[in-house]
């Protein structure tokens, strides 16, 4: 079963066109990693498939529901200085369904305790965002999605200014998911990560959209020094490893 599917895909950015002719399927219960160079245009896939973005030609047929979806954004990308704690931010993810403003019931603060020890952060319950560190702030926001009981989770760069412990907890609670049915999207730069997590590669290079096994890219670029697992950053358009 494939809940999200792209059908010859148009995605453009200030009138130019981004990424062109994508297809393909998202397995319910896989973890796909997303790849590409800077610009390459996996930020544009993913608000596309978040409904963010309407695409020019083609289509994205999700059939998870809105409030089942969820994006994790890049690091940089968030203002944490909003005044909220952890606990706070994590009962937020029952607001998609629940609405804002119904309050929390028992039942929520008891998943929501069981989540923050699940992630290894109950003790920072009632620190503020703003004071935690890059490991800490990735597991409260992954906490959120948890809450939210997300069945199509997209992340970006998840990993990045994160310390490898919060890696590894990060790592467990995805492929939880994932066997839980979850469709997840991982935009990764890193092959050690790729090759963890990855069941199945997209890969955006020069316009286009090409999927690969994570064995294919593994042993196309098995030669690469170990200190210096990062992913090129250019794909030649030869390489059409695998399909969707
Ligand atoms: N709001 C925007 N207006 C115009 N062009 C944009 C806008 N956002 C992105 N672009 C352009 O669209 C292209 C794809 O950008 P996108 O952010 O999707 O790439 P990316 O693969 O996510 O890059 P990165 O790895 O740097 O995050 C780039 O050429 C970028 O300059």
């Amino acid at each position: 079963m494939a809940r999200l599917q792209l059908e010859d895909l148009q995605l453009a950015r200030g009138g130019q066109t981004v990424l062109e002719h994508l297809d393909g399927r998202f397995m319910d219960g896989a973890i796909t990693a997303l790849i590409g160079a800077n610009g390459a245009g996996k930020s544009t896939l993913i608000q596309a498939m978040m409904g963010m973005l309407r695409p020019v030609a083609g289509k994205v047929h999700c059939e998870v529901p809105k409030e089942r979806r969820a994006w994790l954004p890049q690091q940089l990308a968030l203002d944490l200085t909003f005044p909220m704690s952890v606990e706070e931010l994590i009962m937020t993810g029952s607001w998609p369904s629940h609405g804002a403003f119904t309050g929390y019931c028992a039942a929520h603060y008891r998943r929501g305790r069981e989540i923050m020890a699940r992630l290894g952060i109950s003790h920072l319950a009632h620190r503020p965002l703003g004071e935690l560190s890059g490991g800490q702030r990735q597991r409260a926001l992954l906490g959120r999605t948890l809450m939210q009981e997300a069945e199509l989770l997209l992340l970006d760069e998840p990993f990045a200014n994160v310390d490898v412990e919060t890696v590894d907890v990060l790592m467990n609670v995805l492929r939880e998911m994932a066997d839980n049915g979850a469709t997840l999207i991982v935009v990764l730069h890193d092959m050690e990560q790729l090759s963890r997590l990855a069941d199945d590669v997209l890969i955006l290079s020069g316009g286009h959209g090409r999927w690969a096994s994570p064995e294919s890219l593994l042993e196309r670029y098995a030669g690469q020094p170990p200190k210096a697992p990062r992913l090129p950053l250019t794909f030649p358009d030869t390489f059409h490893a695998g399909t969707a």
